[in-house]
């Protein structure tokens, strides 16, 4: 058995390949995307961090964790652009992908096939529970999938729902705490709430 979902990527080792990080708001994804990033700067190996423009919340170009952990980025707003600044990287981390075109995993796999290793997190449903954005075939094509979970706010178990708060309907709401809540699958489907 795999002890670790993590792909260990030595330096100037070929082979790249795909890992997921999922899971809903403040289920502790970013910080997973920077503990893999930063354990790769450690081994010495060129990193770059992409996010979506659009994601804006915490700060205009670092990926930042409810926690406040940090790490710099480069925004894009689409995904072709991190194969034209993807550049020499040997390892590039992606956050927020639910929010990314449906080429994102085209455009993972050309770069995990010339041997980056890319490292993906982002939610895999919506507030109505849905499968998010281009996150499904993600999973589907990467070679680990790690599920991360809150803790429900209602009570206490893990959370794979992001419970929307506020009567928006539309898909894309950025938000924290004011907006979102992470909910258990009963708490989620409850009505006393
Ligand atoms: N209900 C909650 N369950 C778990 N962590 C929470 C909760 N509310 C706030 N947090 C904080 O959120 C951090 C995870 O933040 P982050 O990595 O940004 O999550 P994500 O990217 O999945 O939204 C946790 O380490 C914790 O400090
Ligand atoms: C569920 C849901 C979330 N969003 C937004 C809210 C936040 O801005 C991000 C998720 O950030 P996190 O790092 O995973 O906490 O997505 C949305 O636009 N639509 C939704 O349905
Ligand atoms: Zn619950």
């Amino acid at each position: 058995m795999q002890l670790t979902e993590e792909i260990f990527k030595r330096k100037n080792e070929s082979g790249g390949g795909i890992e997921v990080i999922c899971g809903s708001m403040f289920s502790g994804k970013t910080e997973e995307l920077i503990r893999r990033i930063n354990r790769a700067r450690y081994a010495k190996l060129s990193v770059i961090v992409f996010k979506p423009k659009l994601d804006v919340r915490y700060d205009e170009t670092d990926v930042v964790s409810h926690n406040a952990t940090a790490q710099a980025s480069t925004p894009v707003s689409k995904s072709s652009e991190i194969l034209l600044l993807a550049g020499h990287a040997q390892v590039v981390g992606i956050d927020e992908a639910q929010f990314f075109d449906n080429k994102l995993p085209d455009v993972c796999t050309t770069l995990a096939n010339k041997g980056i290793r890319v490292i993906i997190a982002g939610l895999d449903m919506d507030f109505k529970g849905r499968p998010f954005g281009p996150m499904p075939t993600l999973m589907a094509i990467a070679e680990s999938v790690t599920k991360v979970h809150a803790v429900c706010l209602r009570c206490g178990n893990p959370a794979l729902y992001s419970y929307r708060l506020v009567p928006s309907k539309e898909k894309v709401l950025l938000g924290e705490k004011d907006s979102y809540e992470p909910r258990c699958r009963i708490c989620y489907n409850s009505k006393s709430f």
